[in-house]
């Protein structure tokens, strides 16, 4: 059986606005992510995907609210537990995470110091070596520079390493590669599934780009409108998805045919009646969908 880093069981978060009713943005999924996989989420924008991953990581704004059944991160118990789990997300836009003012070389050692208690100098050795660890050339003058002064690639570089000076057991990459052009994404993704497998870490790969799953994952989670509505092998989702909204996403991967009809994904909508009906429904041992029993598996 398949050990998990993570298993958690109807969480939902909700979000407070101003003398309004509360919004309910994710509506109790239950999500596990098995031990040294790469896991996608995919959905399209506004489905909760990154709201997951705050609510996970305890970074969900102010008038967030996360409740859930039972959480559990590498088999403890996180009932009631101020501090966070030990993960480390990277972000689509590594200049939201950076400051501006400061070299790469403060933020690197800050994280180190954190993490561990060691001298300046020391900091600064492990600083170094984990730049090269993540493709930088030139590390001694990179660390002397700003985040202005480097590629988008290598700011996203730079975040892997803050990432994993923080010493995670899982990784969560939110969008990692969509502000970077086409070659920049492929090494970077490359990175991270090296990273994977030389770490020994678990990963969270969130996109909106199937495309980029099949090429990384080995599952998948599909969400759509804060639920998760299929999850399965790879294989079992791309050859036999079940769930209708999987079905919209796949044919609106670009196949590169000329002509091709791009699909607006707005076109398709559950009732509320059928979502709030919903449940999960297995398809196999790995392979669930939400809603139907499972009858339109053709
Ligand atoms: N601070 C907030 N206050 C209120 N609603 C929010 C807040 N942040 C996000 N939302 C809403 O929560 C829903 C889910 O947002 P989320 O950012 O998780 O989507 P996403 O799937 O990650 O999309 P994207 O790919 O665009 O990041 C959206 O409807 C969004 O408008």
């Amino acid at each position: 059986m398949t050990e998990n880093i993570l298993e958690i069981k109807h969480l939902a978060v909700s979000v407070n606005k101003k003398n309004k009713d509360a919004i309910r943005i994710i509506k109790g999924i239950d999500l596990t992510i098995p031990k040294g996989e790469i896991v996608g989420i995919v959905g399209e924008s506004g489905s909760g995907k990154s709201m997951t991953m705050k609510s996970l990581m305890k970074i969900l704004p102010e008038n967030g609210h996360t409740t859930y059944d039972s959480f559990y991160f590498d088999g403890v118990n996180q009932e009631g537990k101020k501090e966070r789990i030990p993960a480390a997300m990277i972000f689509q836009d590594p200049m939201t995470s950076l400051n501006p003012l400061r070299t790469i070389g403060y933020h690197l050692i800050e994280v180190v110091q954190r993490k561990q208690k060691v001298n300046k100098k020391e900091a600064e050795k492990l600083a170094l070596k984990e730049l090269e660890k993540v493709g930088i050339n030139l590390p001694e003058k990179r660390m002397n520079q700003y985040p202005h002064e480097l590629s988008g690639g290598m700011r996203q570089r730079v975040m892997i390493a803050m990432a994993l000076l923080a010493k995670p057991k899982l990784l969560i990459a939110d969008e990692p590669t969509t502000a970077l052009d086409v070659t920049i994404q492929a090494q970077i993704l490359e990175l991270i599934r090296n990273l994977q497998k030389e770490e020994d870490l678990s990963v969270i790969l969130v996109t909106h780009d199937f495309g980029i799953v099949a090429g990384m994952c080995q599952s998948i989670r599909v969400m759509y409108d804060g639920k998760i509505v299929e999850e399965g092998q790879i294989d079992e989702v791309f050859y036999e998805p079940a769930h209708p909204y999987t079905k919209e996403l796949l044919k609106a991967i670009p196949t590169g045919d000329k002509g091709q009809t791009l699909y607006s994904l707005s076109s398709y909508k559950e009732t509320t009646e059928e979502r709030e009906q919903a449940e999960m429904y297995v398809l196999s041992n790995t392979h669930r969908v939400l809603g139907n029993g499972g009858e339109s598996h053709e």
